[in-house]
């Protein structure tokens, strides 16, 4: 697992290694320069003739100090002054007269079309503002260029916690980001014009005291080892039950691919609880899976209690429909079991009406709601939802007590203590029918083997990530179906076994 910061947390964490552990920061500086430089020397060479774009601030100082190492490497560097001389940094004066001193050669009007490499040192972490004016003018001159764009910290433009554009951005072919990925730099569209990423290891360690909840935590695949070994005398009941309820008429694929995908996670047995209509078709698409049905007009609680009484794990929701009696339904379970659940899709949409309801049940809860979802349960837009985004997604965990995986081309998901993980894995293909439903299931899953929701509901988002990816590389993002999700779990779970 690593972290990710907001800017705000990267310039405390700078500060910190300068005030309070005495590393001066022209030191730091020295070491941003040096690593950038040695992480765009492939293929570097004496032919290379390279323009560093600097702005005002000590980005722009990073961007001077590189070209005077350059330089004196032999190779062709030019400075680009774009910033405000009157908003020099102390530490920009000192690398201007240092550059000077070595006569590193300074231009003012670039051929862009000239340069085999652009680097872009405008703006790092401290962007305040949209870009306007003649940055927007540079900026667009960058990306109109021929030349291979390398970013210093951050694509000048590119928020630094939102990963939006301020009105304009560089397109990078490769960011050197310092010390921690910037959050803005793995949300979109940030990711996709930050290029290639590379961390550089200058020197700054998160505090030792500080509370790491405060970060983005962002696994990989370290926690695959968080899977329960399955122990070779273990038998089904061992592994979890997982009663499904899920699929209404015309959707009995939603239970379907919920299912089988929570068999492929590893639980040891499932039961799809469903309209009647689907029998037939669940038990031939899935034998493994057994099944109980209810009808049309009413649900018999003496079944679905017997049922809720066999489980170890509850999933409810996919394809389950909006009809009110469901309603009645889940808010019995909710207040009559406190066994580990999953509430997706329309579950979620049906409890967006009565949301007391949520408030009764006691046991550990995973929501997996999508943006629509998500702003539904907060009464709000998904643009607002949006603008304070995720600190609203945190704040409804932690007032519901529960792990709420809002789900999103950067799904994230948060914790009662207000621990948020941001998933790295997944891709574009993933945005197809019933994927949602194969994480549902992954995750009901991972807590029938007796993980936490805490520990369940972000690698599960992880897993299922990396099963598309694997879909992705076999069928290409557009014809991945998701079924092929399913199939892409087996690659990573053997990984433990
Ligand atoms: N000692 C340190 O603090 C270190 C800083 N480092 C570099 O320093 C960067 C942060 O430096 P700064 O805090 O000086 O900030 P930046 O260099 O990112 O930018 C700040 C400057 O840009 C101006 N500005 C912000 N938004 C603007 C807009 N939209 N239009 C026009 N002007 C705008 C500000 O007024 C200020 O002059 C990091 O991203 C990193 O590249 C690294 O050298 C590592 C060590
Ligand atoms: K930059």
């Amino acid at each position: 697992m690593h972290y990710a910061v907001t800017s705000e947390q990267m310039k405390a964490l700078d500060a910190h290694t300068i005030k309070d552990m005495g590393i001066p920061s022209l030191v730091l500086m020295e070491r941003a320069a040096l690593c950038t430089v040695e992480e765009i020397r492939e293929p570097l060479f004496s032919k290379e003739r390279i323009l560093l774009v600097c702005g005002s601030g000590n980005n722009g100082a990073d961007g001077v100090a590189m070209a005077r190492i350059l330089h004196n490497r032999g190779v062709t560097a030019e400075i680009f002054l774009v910033g405000n001389k009157d908003r020099w940094t102390e530490e920009m004066r000192i690398q201007i007269d240092i550059a000077k001193n070595y006569r590193v050669p300074f231009v003012n009007n670039p051929a862009w079309d000239e340069y085999t490499t652009i680097v872009d040192a405008i703006f790092g972490v401290g962007l305040s503002r949209k870009v306007s004016g003649r940055y927007n003018d540079v900026i667009t001159s960058i990306n109109a260029a021929s030349a291979r764009v390398i970013s210093v910290d951050i694509p000048s433009g590119i928020h630094g916690n939102t990963g939006e554009i301020m009105g304009t951005a560089v397109r990078a072919d490769k960011t050197v980001t310092f010390a921690f990925p910037k959050a803005g730099l793995y949300f979109y569209p940030g990711a996709e014009y930050a290029g290639e990423l590379a961390v550089a290891d200058i020197g700054i360690q998160m505090m030792e005291t500080g509370d790491t909840r405060k970060y983005y935590s962002c696994m990989d695949e370290r926690e695959l080892g968080l899977l329960p070994k399955r122990q070779p005398s273990g038998n089904k009941g061992d592994f979890g039950k997982v009663l499904m309820i899920a699929g209404t008429k015309g959707m009995s694929g939603a239970a379907f691919l919920a299912s089988n995908a929570c068999l492929a996670a590893g639980a040891g047995m499932v039961r799809i609880h469903t309209r009647e209509e689907n029998r037939i078709i669940l038990q031939t698409q899935l034998p493994e899976a057994m099944l109980s049905v209810y009808g049309e007009e009413d649900w018999n609680p003496r079944a679905v209690g017997e049922a809720v009484g066999w489980a170890d794990v509850i999933a409810i929701g996919p394809g389950i429909g909006k009809d009110p009696m469901l309603l009645d339904m889940i808010a019995w379970i909710l207040e009559n079991s406190r066994k580990p659940m999953v509430l997706d899709a329309d579950c979620l949409n049906l409890l967006s009406t009565q949301e007391e309801l949520l408030a009764k049940r006691s046991g550990p809860c995973v929501i997996t709601p999508h943006m629509g979802e998500m702003a539904r349960l907060l009464h709000t837009t998904v643009s607002a939802l949006k603008k304070e985004f995720p600190k609203n997604v945190q704040a409804y965990g932690r007032s519901k007590n529960l792990v709420c995986v809002c789900k999103d081309a950067r799904t994230v998901t948060c914790l009662p203590d207000g621990t948020c993980y941001l998933n790295l894995t997944g891709n574009e293909g993933m945005a197809t029918a019933g994927a949602g439903d194969v994480l549902t299931g992954v995750i009901a899953g991972l807590l029938a083997q007796g993980l936490p929701a805490e520990k369940a509901a972000p690698l599960g988002v992880y897993i299922h990530g990396r099963a598309g990816d694997i879909a992705k590389e076999k069928l290409g993002s557009y014809s991945m179906l998701a079924r092929d999700i399913i199939r892409g779990l087996a690659p990573i779970m053997r990984e433990r076994g």
